[in-house]
């Protein structure tokens, strides 16, 4: 069974998923008092799917994002797996952002170190899981290189590679690839579902970019400029996918229209 029928056959009784119900969250703006940026958020994310969160610069991704990493308090609602209340702490996420935030000063191999040792990783495990994480983003023998002397793509890898050193049963993403060059950032998705297929891992990603959500993911949840989610969408394409895939664009083509009619109306 395919990894998409897979996530398609998932219900809310699959005991592993992870159900977000009733997220609210307001933020207090200077001179606009509380703005409310999500709104009443359900959203399941089923284990070893690949989960897309689309939306329009503002609408509150990054923010529910960090509610299932523990950065953001909502202002009410619940996350619940296996019929019971969990926390963030509970979860056990690695998270990618935007930027790869590595530390100038330490080695490609001491920054994923620093991130195994604020996750409490036994000093024995360290080299292996150094070895085999900068072996899967093809930068091993960078490892005592420093940041300044690697390439945007190169630093991102790093930064990939420092997430999935922890071993997270999640790897949450913010639009990781957004600030590199299409070539690269092309590369890096096809490698990223490498490793997801080979790891088995859960994928939460933000991002607001159509093609790169239809191209990744197994389902995607879309929301508006007012912080609602409007729409879960299945991806049914086999994969390995490919960009010039003719279903990829008829996807894209039938989600972009759907979000121009909520989003602009
Ligand atoms: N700490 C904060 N305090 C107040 N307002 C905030 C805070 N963080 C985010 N916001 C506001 O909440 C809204 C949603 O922001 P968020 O970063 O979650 O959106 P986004 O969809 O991820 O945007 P982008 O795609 O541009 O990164 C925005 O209006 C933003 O200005």
């Amino acid at each position: 069974m395919s990894r998409s029928q897979r996530s398609a056959d998932a219900t809310d009784s699959d005991d592993a998923t992870l159900e977000l119900r009733d997220i609210v969250k307001y933020y207090g703006k200077p001179g606009q008092g509380r703005v409310l940026v999500l709104d009443e958020i359900d959203l399941d994310v089923e284990p070893g799917s690949f989960v897309s969160l689309l939306g329009p610069s503002g609408c509150g991704k990054t923010t529910l994002m960090n509610v299932v990493a523990g950065l953001v308090e909502p202002t009410s609602g619940t996350m619940r797996r296996g019929g019971r209340d969990v926390t963030p702490d509970d979860l056990s996420s690695g998270y990618v952002f935007q930027e790869p935030r590595l530390l100038e000063w330490r080695t490609v191999a001491e920054n994923i170190e620093f991130a195994l040792q604020a996750r409490d990783v036994p000093e024995s495990e360290w080299d292996e899981r150094i070895e085999k994480y900068l072996d899967m983003v093809g930068l091993l023998s960078d490892a005592d290189n420093y940041p300044s002397r690697l390439s945007g793509g190169m630093k991102q890898r790093v930064a990939i590679a420092r997430a999935l050193a922890i071993e997270p049963e999640m790897l949450l993403m913010d639009e990781p690839f957004s600030s590199l060059d299409e070539i690269t950032a092309g590369d890096l998705r096809e490698e990223l579902l490498e490793i997801w297929r080979e790891e088995d891992m859960t994928v939460l990603f933000v991002t607001h970019d159509i093609n790169e959500a239809v191209f990744l993911s197994d389902y995607i949840y879309m929301m508006n400029e007012v912080g609602e989610m409007f729409a879960r969408r299945d991806v049914d394409i086999e994969r390995p996918r490919h960009y010039d895939d003719p279903a990829v664009a008829e996807r894209e083509t039938e989600l972009y229209t759907e979000f121009h009619e909520q989003v602009v109306s």
